[in-house]
């Protein structure tokens, strides 16, 4: 039976669809490991699901070879994977492209109302015995210009909250993107940014959206503007945001996420923005809803059931994708291989020499990698399948 572990707290609605496909080898850990404690938990696993802050880099996935089947990533961000050495491995990977997003835009919006009204320092004044009841500095959300770096799922869902309670909305993205509503796209990011009152990020991580927000692009930012941002740690320079909130440059702040997050409940996060007025800091929780964590749960469950089961790939994020029904009575070859000429025909002479009649077959390649389900009449033996897996262009080879 196929060895299942879970990291990081992986919501149970993920548990019930693999035992509703009769797979309850699963292993649960409700944090992130260390990167060797890590390298020892994933040994022997066929399926890992990891969340955000789970690295699963080339030493980790070279742990779990050669029985690592597939990766799935219970949230949208699929940077702590390496993608690349994952697809070279044979090893799809699948997350959940929307199911926490409307969680991500409710919470941006709700972020951008505390800060434009200067709840957090209020609060805290509050808890610690003063009662100054002032309006200096608190603004309505109503007519004030909310700019949106990435208006992709989560940024136009935010946009279009906004305009709701009367915002209005421009946005910059790299691709051309439908405005929804009444938002406008501003290609050049200066004009955005020196005419936005709060400035939200929804950039993916990774190479490119690398400290977008930094020291230059906040001097840029409105004086007594607002910073969102609840994509990835790396999108802004931090100490340069210290600077510009001790400067009251800018004049709130709400993180989500960092550059460097704890791996565990107990441990502290360390950054230069504790403690300064009007800053929000939350552990990473913007997708983090029971709704979006029980939809996550079941979507991204259901892909791994689906691959472990049919080889399907559809909705991978790093590899050929191939949606193939059961063909009825047949055996099934999964054959991951180099993209290189002749693989298809050396396979097939391989099935031919061995009498295994093909019912029918389905190619698809992405960069290096390709990809070939075959449905063949009878069983697909061990020696078959020892022959198939020493075929030069094989990186990998299943049965299901
Ligand atoms: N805080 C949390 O709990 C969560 C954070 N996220 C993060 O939110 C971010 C956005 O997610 P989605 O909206 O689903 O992604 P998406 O892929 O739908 O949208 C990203 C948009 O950013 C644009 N983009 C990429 N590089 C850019 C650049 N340098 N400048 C301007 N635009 C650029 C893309 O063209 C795309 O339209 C991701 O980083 C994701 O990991 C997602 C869910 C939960
Ligand atoms: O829930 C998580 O662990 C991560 C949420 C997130 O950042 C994502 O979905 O990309």
């Amino acid at each position: 039976m196929a060895k299942i572990v879970f990291f990081e707290n992986i919501h149970p609605s993920a548990r019930a669809v693999f035992a509703r496909a009769g797979l309850t080898d699963i292993t649960t850990y409700n944090s992130a490991l260390s990167p060797e404690a890590l390298i020892e938990a994933v040994r022997g696993a066929e399926v890992l699901g990891i969340r955000s802050r789970t690295q699963m880099d080339r030493a980790a996935l070279a742990a779990a070879a050669p029985s690592l089947r597939t990766v799935g990533c219970f949230c949208i961000g699929t940077n702590q994977v390496d993608l690349k050495g994952a697809a070279e491995q044979g090893v799809p990977v699948f997350n959940a492209p929307f199911s926490n997003t409307r969680s991500v835009a409710e919470l941006v919006i709700a972020e951008a109302i505390l800060l434009l009204r200067r709840v957090p320092e209020k609060s805290d004044r509050v808890h610690h015995g003063h009662w100054d009841k002032t309006a200096t500095g608190a603004y309505e959300a109503r007519g004030k210009t909310l700019g949106i770096i990435g208006y992709g799922n989560i940024g136009s869902q935010v946009g279009t909250l906004a305009e709701s309670i009367g915002m209005r909305v421009i946005f910059h993205d790299l691709e051309a993107k439908l405005p929804l509503g009444n938002a406008r796209a501003q290609p050049d990011l200066s004009v955005l940014l020196g005419e936005a009152d709060v400035l939200t990020l929804h950039v993916p991580g990774g190479r490119g959206t690398e400290n977008i927000i930094n020291a230059d692009t906040l001097k840029q930012m409105k004086p007594g503007s607002i910073l969102i941002n609840a994509s990835r740690g790396g999108v802004v320079d931090i100490d340069a945001l210290r600077d510009a909130l001790v400067s009251k440059h800018i004049a709130g702040a709400a993180l989500d996420v960092f550059p460097v997050e704890p791996k565990s409940v107990d441990e502290p996060l360390a950054s230069p923005l504790i403690g300064l007025p009007n800053v929000i800091l939350t552990p990473h929780i913007g997708g983090s809803t029971m709704e979006s964590q029980e939809n996550i749960g079941i979507e991204v469950a259901e892909k791994l059931v689906r691959f472990i089961q049919t080889g399907t790939t559809k909705g991978a994020v790093n590899f050929p994708e191939l949606s193939y029904e059961d063909a009825e009575g047949a055996a099934r070859l999964l054959h991951v291989h180099r993209n290189e000429p002749g693989v298809l025909a050396s396979l097939n002479n391989l099935l031919a020499e061995r009498k295994l009649n093909i019912v029918s077959q389905r190619l698809h390649t992405k960069g290096g990698i390709g990809y070939v389900i075959t449905d063949v009449d009878g069983n697909i033996d061990a020696g078959a399948l020892e022959a198939v897996r020493k075929q030069s262009s094989t990186i990998r080879a299943d049965v299901v």
